[in-house]
């Protein structure tokens, strides 16, 4: 099980240091939809060169023009693009093979997705690598929780992974890692914590724990 930063609300320089601050306890590290909105791509370019043995996430939440958005994150140094399951199958195909084509990984976003059984059996069959149930922050403040939409796509899936955001903090990751999903996604509960580096440093224990 891994365990992924989202830094949505800082710049790219303040992003930077705070995943080198964490970096012992994270295996992937996220530019997430604000900061790409603010500073464009190279935030995610200061991102992979400020860090050495985490992967880069690029949190584009892609809808069109997917190959090509996919292939600029990655000449900007993304390892993972994401993509939104939504999105036509067109463009979720043509996201895929232009990340592989790069050796590089395709996340699909089921943020808004409403029939999402059939959808994650859809897009596990086309390829995506991961397949992330979210619970953005709009429902968060709905008091929502991406729980059981883990359940119901780890339910229908066979070959890609599954990750999990939404509101995880390292008190209450203990339940998601519980489920033995393949990827936790964990944005705030790390970047606005007190002491970031005690904050990471139990998520990665109870992500450990669960493996
Ligand atoms: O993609 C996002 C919002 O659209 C966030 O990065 C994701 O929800 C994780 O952050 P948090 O743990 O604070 O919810």
């Amino acid at each position: 099980m891994k365990l992924q930063l989202a830094i949505d609300l800082l710049d790219q320089v303040e992003a930077a240091k705070l995943a080198q601050e964490v970096e012992e306890y994270i295996d992937i590290v996220e530019i997430g939809t604000p900061i790409v909105i603010n500073e464009g791509l190279s935030a995610v370019e200061h991102m992979s060169k400020s860090v050495n043995n985490t992967q880069v996430l690029a949190d584009l939440k892609i809808m069109d023009a997917a190959g090509y958005e996919v292939s600029q994150a990655i000449k900007f140094g993304a390892d993972i693009v994401t993509i939104l399951g939504v999105a036509e199958d067109a463009s979720i195909k043509s996201a895929i093979e232009e990340a592989h084509k790069h050796g590089k990984e395709l996340l699909v976003d089921m943020i808004a997705v409403q029939n999402l059984e059939q959808r994650a059996a859809e897009l596990d069959k086309m390829g995506a690598d991961y397949i992330a149930v979210h619970t953005g922050y709009d429902l968060q403040a709905e008091g929502v929780s991406p729980l059981e939409s883990l359940r119901t796509v780890k339910s229908v899936i066979s070959n890609s992974k599954v990750a999990v955001a939404g509101g995880i903090k390292p008190d209450t990751i203990e339940t998601v890692a519980a489920e033995k999903p393949d990827l936790i996604i964990v944005g705030g509960g790390i970047a606005n914590a007190d002491d970031p580096k005690a904050a990471a440093k139990k998520c990665r224990e109870i992500v450990d724990a669960h493996a």
